[in-house]
């Protein structure tokens, strides 16, 4: 089984960025050491703290965001970084090539139960215009993304990765203490029979939202025509993992629940990765609206509806927005 660094390099990838990565990567191994050790290691329960999102972090936010954040802010080759649990960007170095934006914990309500949580990152070019503490350099579409990953923390350690030359999966080598290639191309089969949404948020959807997950409720007696299953992690990266290695269409759509909330998905360090990793496997990520790589978004923390997965299942969903 192949190692990361040879096949970025046959990717093509230069070689900072490559440096970057397995930095990243040496992070997420540390986090996933923690996680294993659970209540030993002391990183489970809540802190008295509250992210700028006004949710209450996990002492396993903090913990994965300051290990990142060191190790990122020390290659020297990064000019700024953005997270969610940081309520502004952090300067590094202000001839960095690269910003790096990332979710610690995504799934943070999955720490305490032993449950799947992952980080999630996206690496954007950084701007020679802009100086080091400007939070604007971040406000690029997705589509300018030079590479994007998650680490999931699951019975298995894996790596998604996609630097545009497909995404690829590989496993934590415990042993070796890397991590292998163990999935070449990841490949979103394009039909699916299978859905993951938040179903107790039903009667605050909008009515396309509505419509078309009531027809797939309806089975082989409703207008699709076949019976679909439901799956529901709680955490992004658990759910899309699901869809990269079997497919499905995976939902956080907007709702009126919370007025101050719309959408609960952040676009920058959430949708955008995900959605990159997720069309490099031939998926496709959209709002309902509009594709999500195509945004140019107008604040670090800013959220969105996500609509991803099987590219006939995912383009059934638009075409009920589009009605
Ligand atoms: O609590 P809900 O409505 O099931 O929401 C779950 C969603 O919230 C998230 O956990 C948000 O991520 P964080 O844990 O990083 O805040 C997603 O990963 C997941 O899809
Ligand atoms: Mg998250
Ligand atoms: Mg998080």
């Amino acid at each position: 089984m192949r190692r990361i660094s040879p096949v970025l390099q046959q990717d093509g990838v230069d070689s900072d960025l490559i440096s970057l990565i397995k930095t990243i990567l040496a992070a997420c191994r540390e986090i996933s050491f923690r996680v294993s050790q659970g209540e030993l290691a002391g990183v489970l329960g809540s802190t008295l703290g509250e992210n700028i999102q006004g949710e209450t972090q996990k002492k396993l936010d903090i913990i994965a965001n300051e290990l990142l954040k060191e190790v990122i802010l020390e290659t020297g080759v990064v000019k700024a970084i953005s997270s969610e649990e940081e309520d502004d960007t952090v300067a590094g170095n202000p001839h960095g090539k690269y910003l790096v934006t990332f979710d610690p914990l995504d799934g943070s309500s999955n720490t305490d139960i032993n449950s799947l949580i992952g980080t999630i990152f996206s690496i954007l070019p950084a701007q020679a215009d802009k100086a080091a503490d400007d939070a604007s350099q971040f406000l690029q579409p997705g589509s300018a993304q030079l590479a994007a990953g998650y680490v999931l923390y699951g019975p298995s350690t894996m790596l998604a990765l996609t630097t545009g030359k497909g995404t690829r999966l590989y496993t934590l080598d415990k042993t070796y203490g890397g991590f292998l290639l163990t999935e070449e191309q990841a490949a979103i089969p394009k039909y699916t029979a299978e859905f993951a949404i938040n179903m107790s948020n039903q009667r605050y959807w909008q009515p396309a939202m509505q419509a078309y997950i009531a027809d797939l409720l309806q089975g082989k007696e409703g207008p699709r025509g076949k019976n679909y299953n439901m799956r529901w992690i709680a955490a992004m990266v658990g759910d899309v993992h699901r869809v990269l290695c079997r497919g499905g269409i995976f939902a956080y759509p907007r709702d009126t629940k919370d007025a101050s909330k719309p959408d609960k998905l952040r676009l920058m360090y959430e949708a955008n990765p995900m959605s990159f990793l997720v069309e490099q496997a031939g998926g496709i990520s959209s709002t309902g609206y509009e594709r999500i790589m195509d945004i140019v978004p107008t604040d670090i923390h800013q959220r969105v509806a996500v609509i991803l997965g099987s590219k006939h299942e995912v383009e059934s969903c638009i075409a009920y927005h589009q009605r």
